[in-house]
């Protein structure tokens, strides 16, 4: 025999430690406030249907029949409020919680928590470009649309649940007759009560869900938190009723049993309740995506109100008023996501690890990063570099103008901005402006820049590389490193202020100026390991990142690297010491990851961890250079990231 609290303390308490543990580096306001909703929720509607459903021989309010659908034993509870045990309250609230965090764990890699719209999906983007061009601009689409039959099926439900309740006799003849076989008829109007009771207070609520649009079961992690969610319930449940902390009345149930201890209204009733559950859950994320997305015109900023109030009303507003979004920014969203995917294995493993509205604009920040650096190193010359650049700088211009900027960024998208290239523009202008300052993008481009010197008159023999070379001392390379590198650490950290703290719009904050200096110095030091690793690759595109007045001997050392192709130099005499500056620069700005928000930190040093692998490899290979380029197996990297996910290690 088991106490009600130890049900709990058994088998409800350790699995939510255990998530809560899991899925604690993102955690934030969003998810708090999702718990506390459904625990006041669930603690309003169910504890007066609770206290007539176990009201033992009272008569029951309006009804002409006084059952008891469930109770305790005497030696089960520590005390009741009214007739419903303190645990029970406990438990509506635990439950909820269980769920909202199993549900976060496992739809966590959808980065959109919606279903796309057809008319989305319907999108080609290699003809975005001409779409918009053709259509003056992308349609918008609502996807948080009514659902009035599905919410009619419940709304019968509640219906059935009323007339078992109180409905005539006749009605419950109309059920077989000793289904179980276990002799009684549902002529007797209490075998039916605990079922009518379940669907007359629970589908109501599911009916307005679902008639406000919310769906629970689109994606792959949802259903999974179904089965899950669910499978754990019956299992908790047939523990406290085999162990008799509570008590099913034989009375008013139907006879029908899963298994031992599992009756099958327990059953039903778990799975609406998880329902419910789910349904609110995944509708309150869906809002939050509709905030960073497409924020209404009453409230511009992409972070909910600190206040849970104002957070609650300004949800209800959404939820009443839903705003649409721009097909184009979803699509553009969809297929960068799929991009970076193939193409950095880093960010798509670090990515986990930040919050999933941070994630949506970092998706925007490295897809345009990536684009625009390959429009550069895929200009076929350097006319044509420079012509990019231009069509960069003219782009950031339109993008940050006032209300009287000269061109509007829409115009300049369908004039200048290649079609390969337009998806990733798009994303930018419609999302980036508000939450990321423009000098970042500006330094980026400035790294550009540099980068073009190196092929301004590449003839290829080595002579004039340490004219045009922008990398002449070491200053020099920190400076390109900041410029490629440092710029995105910047982004990242005012795209994690935007999301997280910036209700009213970000201010000027000198605490924040420390921590961005940190940030750009860790972004200095995965530029120098990229530096370290690619030295040989960049040398064949006659780019050579070393501070030319640190070789002993400079055309000896020239001719070595640019000749490698002959020969094979020793390539730790060059590595090594980039790799030591990578890791001093590391070292000092580690714990500052800790000042960023917090959903934002888990994703950082994942990402730092990640990409340090490859500088430890070169380390481990004692600073040598093979034909083939390091790389790092994926396991190593999911190790990595695993260390640094809780803040386990921050090296
Ligand atoms: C099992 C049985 C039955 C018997 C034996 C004894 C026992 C163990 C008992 C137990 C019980 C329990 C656990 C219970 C539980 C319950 C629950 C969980 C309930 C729940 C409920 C919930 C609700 C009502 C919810 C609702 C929600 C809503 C309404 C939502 C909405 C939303 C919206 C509108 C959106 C927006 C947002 C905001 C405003 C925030």
């Amino acid at each position: 025999m088991l106490r009600y609290y130890q049900v709990l303390l058994y088998t409800v308490i350790p699995p939510i430690a255990l998530l809560g543990y899991l899925y604690s580096p993102l955690f934030s306001r969003r998810d708090g406030l999702k718990i506390v909703w459904l625990a006041l929720m669930a603690t309003l509607w169910t504890t007066p249907w609770d206290n007539c459903v176990s009201l033992p021989s009272v008569p029951f309010p309006f009804l002409p029949i006084h059952p008891q659908a469930w109770s305790y034993p005497p030696h089960s509870v520590l005390f009741t409020i009214y007739h419903v045990p303190i645990e029970e309250h406990a438990f509506f609230i635990l439950q909820p919680i269980l769920l909202v965090l199993l549900h976060s764990i496992l739809t966590l890699r959808h980065m959109i928590p919606l279903r796309i719209p057809q008319q989305v999906k319907a999108i080609k983007t290699e003809e975005m470009k001409s779409l918009m061009k053709s259509r003056g601009g992308f349609e918008k689409v609502q996807t948080l649309r009514r659902r009035p039959l599905m919410a009619g099926f419940w709304i019968a439900l509640t219906a059935l649940g009323f007339t078992i309740l109180f409905g005539p006799t006749s009605i419950q003849a109309a059920i077989p007759q000793d289904i179980a076989g276990n002799g009684w008829t549902l002529n007797d109007k209490t075998r039916a009560f605990y079922l009518g009771c379940i669907l007359a207070w629970i589908s109501p609520v599911i009916a307005l869900l679902t008639y406000l649009g919310a769906r629970s079961m689109d994606l792959k992690g949802e259903r999974w938190t179904y089965v899950v969610g669910i499978g754990y319930l019956w299992f908790v449940d047939t523990v406290g009723i085999r162990s008799q902390a509570w008590q099913i009345s034989e009375q008013t149930t139907l006879g029908i049993n899963l298994w031992k201890g599992l009756p099958i209204e327990e059953a039903i009733f778990f799975v609406l309740t998880t329902h419910l559950i789910l349904l609110s859950s995944s509708l309150i994320s869906h809002l939050h995506t509709l905030l960073f997305l497409a924020p209404p015109p009453y409230y511009s900023s992409r972070c909910p109100p600190k206040n849970p109030v104002r957070h609650i009303i300004l949800l209800s507003r959404l939820v009443l008023d839903p705003p649409d979004v721009d097909t184009g920014v979803l699509h553009a969203l969809c297929a960068s996501e799929e991009t970076l995917r193939k193409g950095s294995k880093s960010f798509t493993l670090a990515k986990l690890g930040w919050e999933r509205e941070i994630r949506c604009g970092l998706v925007a920040v490295y897809g345009w990063c990536r684009i625009t650096d390959n429009l550069i190193d895929e200009s076929t010359s350097q006319r044509e570099s420079q012509h990019m650049l231009q069509m960069m700088k003219g782009f950031l211009d339109c993008a940050y103008a006032d209300a009287e900027g000269t061109q509007s960024v829409d115009d300049f998208l369908s004039n200048n901005v290649p079609e390969s290239a337009f998806p990733a523009f798009h994303l930018f202008s419609r999302l980036l402006p508000p939450m990321i300052p423009r000098h970042a993008f500006d330094d980026l481009v400035q790294g550009y820049e540099m980068d073009l010197s190196f092929t301004a008159t590449n003839d290829g023999d080595g002579s004039d590389i340490v004219q045009r070379s922008p990398i002449k001392t070491q200053d020099d390379l920190i400076l390109y490193a900041d410029r490629v590198a440092g710029s995105v650490a910047d982004m990242i950290c005012h795209l994690a202020w935007a999301v997280m703290e910036d209700e009213y719009g970000s201010k000027p904050n000198p605490g924040r100026k420390k921590i961005l200096e940190k940030a750009r110095e860790m972004g200095q030091a995965l530029q120098l390991v990229n530096i370290a690793r690619d030295i040989r690759t960049d040398a064949i595109l006659q780019r050579l990142y070393i501070p030319l007045d640190t070789f002993d001997d400079r055309q000896a050392d020239l001719d070595a690297l640019l000749d490698n192709a002959l020969g094979s130099p020793d390539y730790a005499r060059y590595t090594l010491p980039l790799l030591r500056t990578a890791k001093k620069l590391r070292q000092g700005s580690a714990d500052d990851i800790e000042r960023l928000p917090r959903t934002a930190r888990a994703g950082t040093r994942a990402m730092v961890a990640s990409y340090f692998e490859i500088g430890k490899e070169v380390e481990r290979r004692g600073g040598r250079l093979d034909v083939e380029r390091v790389k790092v197996s994926k396991w190593r990297r999911i190790g990595a990231v695993l260390r640094c996910f809780w803040g386990w290690s921050t090296t």
